[in-house]
């Protein structure tokens, strides 16, 4: 991708926002584990590897003027911005929502880009479960949002035909479909699941084949216009102080 934007005449660079990120393919120009390190934290703090992320992330938004020192220089360009693959941080907690915020604030546009891995939808259940996460990260983190399954290459010839009805969902073909999978008692929630596919029709995956330089420049243009669209809106302020659990006897 960096490859491609470069011989297009665009500047950008690659910013890791995994702590625990070992090997790149390209040098970061930001790098959080400058900052913090998940492995530090969980040898410091004796914590498992959720817990310990959050701890990080937590870290980062403390220490905001860090990430604002480092990102100020790159404010001209186009930032990949790779993030950890721990779905809670989109979910259930406002972290996100916080460093989006001040990159809004900062002057930067922001597309969100979920990726789901075209080996983990291997029925359809399992794209099921990929959409209702990535319309929970959506829905959370109120930005322009694109779904991107990744990893195509890796899709045989007959596997793409199955899996093209993702790309361009039908709601009762697919609610029948996950039904015959899974009993009939479960037919009315697919229905409902389908249903709301369908409503939000920002809910479809666009295909990325990284060893295909037109399925890269066809997911580029699609961030592109979702950037521009993203200069129209307004950021929205981060809401939600991370509730006190321990706090609420309820
Ligand atoms: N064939 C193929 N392999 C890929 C592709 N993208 C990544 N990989 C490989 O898949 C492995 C896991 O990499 P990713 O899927 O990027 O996972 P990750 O970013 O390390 O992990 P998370 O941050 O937890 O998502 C590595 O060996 C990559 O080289 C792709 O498009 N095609």
């Amino acid at each position: 991708m960096v490859q491609h934007a470069q011989n297009a005449k665009r500047r950008v660079n690659l910013v890791n926002l995994d702590p625990a990120a070992e090997a790149f393919d390209y040098q970061p120009a930001i790098d959080i584990k400058e900052l913090i390190t998940l492995e530090d934290v969980m040898d410091e703090m004796d914590y498992g590897p959720n817990g310990g992320l959050v701890y990080c992330f937590e870290f980062l938004v403390e220490n905001m003027d860090w990430f604002e020192e480092q990102i100020g220089e790159y404010e001209d360009d186009y930032l990949i911005i790779d993030c950890p693959g721990q779905i809670e941080l989109y979910t259930h907690i406002p972290i996100m929502r916080e460093i989006t915020h001040t990159l809004h604030r900062i002057g930067f546009n922001i597309v969100g880009v979920y990726c789901l891995e075209s080996q983990f939808v291997e029925d359809t259940s399992k794209y099921f479960a990929g959409v209702m996460s990535a319309t929970s990260a959506m829905f959370n983190l109120e930005i322009p949002h694109l779904n991107v399954m990744t990893k195509m290459d890796l899709v045989s010839s007959e596997q793409q035909k199955l899996m093209d009805r993702y790309f361009d969902p039908d709601p009762l073909l697919l609610s029948d479909e996950a039904s015959k999978q899974m009993g009939q008692r479960y037919h009315d929630l697919n229905l409902a699941l389908a249903r709301l596919i369908d409503d939000f029709s920002m809910v479809s995956f666009l295909p990325l084949n990284i060893k295909d330089e037109d399925s890269i420049a066809y997911v580029l243009s699609h961030a592109d216009n979702a950037l521009q669209w993203g200069e129209d809106q307004e950021p929205k302020e981060p809401e939600d102080e991370i509730p006190d659990i321990a706090e609420n006897d309820d």
